[in-house]
């Protein structure tokens, strides 16, 4: 059999004691390593990320041209790093929950879709293979979808459905850059309701000095 690349996270037992929260592994993919998270946020901290970013939403803009993209439909906003108490709690416990040091997070975005909203197949990392690239996300869930909005990995089959507090983690830091490439995923058009993420990315080199 052969054997298996090294992972960032070392995911073993179900549950990950953090600082100020008991997450629970609920599902594993072994590789590329996808975990689906449990109790990451409370639902007052889901409701709180959201009223927060209400009025901050802007729609979606890809790329060098920053045209409206079709690639996705969504809307989406960052957070300034530290911003208040919840951002420094869950950017915290965001970076220790991925086992990689806080210097190294992105500003936190949130995503918004509403019914027929998408974000089509596409990798986090990015493909000029920069020193600093991306190495691996956590998309938090701030609600419960009505129909649709799964977060839905192509190569693999896999559909993580939205729920409220739970989380999916993975990461694409091998050296096999075939496993980088199974995690091609998706959010998947939302049927009904609305469909809101906070996204934590972190990248190979320092990005914060505070
Ligand atoms: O909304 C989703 O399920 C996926 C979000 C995503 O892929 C991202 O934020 O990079
Ligand atoms: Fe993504």
């Amino acid at each position: 059999m052969a054997t298996r690349e090294q992972t960032i996270f070392q995911a073993s037992g179900n549950k990950l004691i953090t600082q100020d929260r008991d997450v629970y592994m609920a599902a594993k993919w072994e590789e590329p390593l996808i975990l689906i998270l449990d109790n990451v946020l409370s639902a007052e901290e889901c409701d709180i990320l959201i009223a927060m970013a209400k009025d901050r939403m802007q729609r979606a803009r890809i790329g060098v041209s920053r045209v409206v993209s079709e690639v996705r439909t969504s809307s989406s906003m960052f957070f300034e790093e530290g911003e208040n108490e919840w951002i420094r709690r869950i950017e915290a416990r965001a970076a220790e929950l991925m086992s990689i040091p806080l210097q190294h997070a992105e500003p936190l975005q949130i995503l918004h879709y509403r019914a027929g909203e998408q974000y089509q197949p596409h990798f986090d990392y990015f493909s000029n293979g920069s020193a600093d690239n991306r190495i691996s996300t956590l998309i938090m869930y701030l609600n419960d979808v009505e129909e649709g909005g799964e977060t839905y990995f192509p190569s693999l089959g896999l559909s993580v459905m939205p729920r409220k507090g739970s989380a999916v983690y993975f990461e694409y830091f091998y050296k096999d850059s075939r496993l980088n490439e199974l995690t091609l995923h998706a959010g998947v058009p939302v049927v009904s309701g609305e469909k809101w993420v906070a996204t934590q990315w972190m990248r190979r080199q320092v990005q914060r000095h505070s």
